[in-house]
């Protein structure tokens, strides 16, 4: 049987039961498989992702073949699959395609289904490219939705808030692969000796346009944890507007910062890298395992500066913990910035999910503020693009907090971000800047605490 097609039902499915992390799922059944070709691994992630990314867009073809008819979710997996290969792999020829899926079909379906399968993807090759679409002019959501696969409701979103030829940039970028992007460990190595390195492995490297210690790498997907440069803590792989975040709270050596929600460490480990590995770094999080991954990552780059607490940070005591120079919230939120990357996310969410996270950002953010010393700096960032999360929830804050005003993130960040400004704060978008799209807000304390 067809491994690679079968294990990618299966993660697909699973997806489809409960919410789980797509690269968790692919990453254990390629431990599972440890047989399996680089080809048909490459080939494995590719089917889980494109149909992830692509599902609206594949249940409107299937709408458009079988009606409204109530398909049950594995043989829908089945045929979104098929259709994917169909639709969008020039690589893997059409019948093949039906054949792999009918076979497929046949190790757990009964002989009508199989042949209902059978029926739905043969006349989705006989379409060619001939397939109705949604008109823009008289229905633009849903239009916007299919033609770009994306929810309707963000759809409905993303046309009263920018305009449908706005929108429809936004999310078309949101379907474009988006690269490995490195922070180089400059402590360690320079950027243009891991630029060498990776070359000489054939992977094309590009410098960022936008920081001087940021490559960009042509490959999609390596598993990054096996190779030398990981391996040395030469580099963190992180976006660059998330490498933006830490240069934003611009720590000094021998402060005291504060890094409220660390998980894994990306922004911690390249706070320690501006400080020099001098002063003291306190990263929290409620994920003991993400801080055990921290510590790692640490030590892998060879920060000592860096101590870890696993905590509710709602529950913190400024008493116990003292006051910090500078305090990081890397709040969690919707991920709508980061789609490109995690396109899983956009099925996982409702309407609802903005003003909901806004909720626990400002709790948390409210939160941070109380660890901040007078004259120190406060930095709230995200990784999504709704007004609920950024802006909504920091001027909130301001409205209730009379001690404290913004600062231009940009005047701290080097020029080339001017142009992701958003009057004094920092919106990056996937479609503008060709990185990942997030939320900086730099805040100061001007009264208050010692
Ligand atoms: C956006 S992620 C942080 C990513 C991390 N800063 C990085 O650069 O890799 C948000 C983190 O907040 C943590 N978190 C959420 N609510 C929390 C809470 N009440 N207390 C502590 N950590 C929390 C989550 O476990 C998650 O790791």
């Amino acid at each position: 049987m067809d491994n690679v097609r079968a294990t990618a039902h299966r993660i697909l499915l699973q997806m489809e039961w409960r919410p789980a992390h797509p690269d968790r799922l692919l990453r254990t059944a390629l431990e599972r498989h440890r047989d399996m070709s680089d080809r048909d691994r490459a080939l494995l992630t590719e089917l889980v992702y494109g149909v992830l990314r692509w599902r609206r867009r594949l249940d409107w073809h299937l709408e458009v073949l079988v009606g409204r008819k109530k398909v049950d979710p594995p043989v829908r997996t089945l045929l979104r699959l098929g259709l994917y290969q169909i639709l969008f792999l020039t690589k893997v020829p059409a019948h093949a395609a039906v054949n792999e899926t009918v076979e497929l079909a046949k190790t757990a379906h009964p002989k009508h289904i199989v042949g209902f399968v059978n029926g739905v993807l043969r006349q989705a090759v006989r379409r060619g490219n001939d397939w109705p679409f949604p008109d823009p002019a008289s229905q633009p959501v849903l239009s916007l939705a299919v033609e770009t696969s994306h929810p309707d409701w963000f759809a409905e979103y993303a046309l009263k808030r920018w305009g449908y030829e706005e929108a429809r940039r936004i999310l078309e970028a949101n379907n474009r692969l988006a690269g490995i992007t490195v922070r180089v460990n400059t402590r360690r190595i320079a950027p243009d000796q891991v630029r060498t390195w990776f070359e000489q492995q054939g992977v094309a490297v590009e410098p960022s346009p936008v920081l001087s210690a940021a490559l960009r790498l042509s490959s999609l997907r390596m598993d990054m944890s096996r190779l030398e440069p990981f391996q040395n803590g030469w580099i963190q792989v992180q976006d660059e507007a998330s490498q933006l975040v830490s240069l934003a709270l611009a720590p000094e050596p021998g402060e005291r910062v504060l890094d409220l929600c660390a998980g894994f460490g990306g922004k911690t480990t390249h706070l320690a890298a501006l400080m020099e590995d001098r002063g003291e770094i306190t990263a929290v999080d409620e994920a003991a395992w993400k801080l055990e991954a921290l510590q790692d990552n640490a030590r892998r780059q060879g920060w000592t500066c860096i101590r870890t607490h696993v905590a509710d940070a709602l529950t913190l005591d400024p008493d116990r913990l003292g006051l910090f120079d500078r305090v990081l919230v890397d709040a969690p939120c919707t991920g709508f910035g980061v789609l490109r990357r995690h396109p899983d996310i956009k099925w996982r969410r409702s309407i609802k999910a903005p003003f909901r996270a806004s909720r626990t950002q400002s709790a948390l953010l409210r939160q941070a503020a109380r660890f901040v010393r007078r004259g120190g700096i406060l930095v709230y960032a995200t990784c999504t693009i709704f007004q609920e999360e950024n802006r909504g929830v920091v001027e909130g804050f301001l409205r209730d907090e009379s001690q404290w005003g913004t600062e231009p993130v940009i005047g701290v960040l080097p020029q080339s971000c001017r142009d992701m400004a958003d009057g004094s704060y920092l919106q990056s978008w996937p479609h503008r800047h060709g990185t990942d799209g997030f939320f900086i807000a730099r805040l100061r304390r001007v009264e208050g605490n010692e």
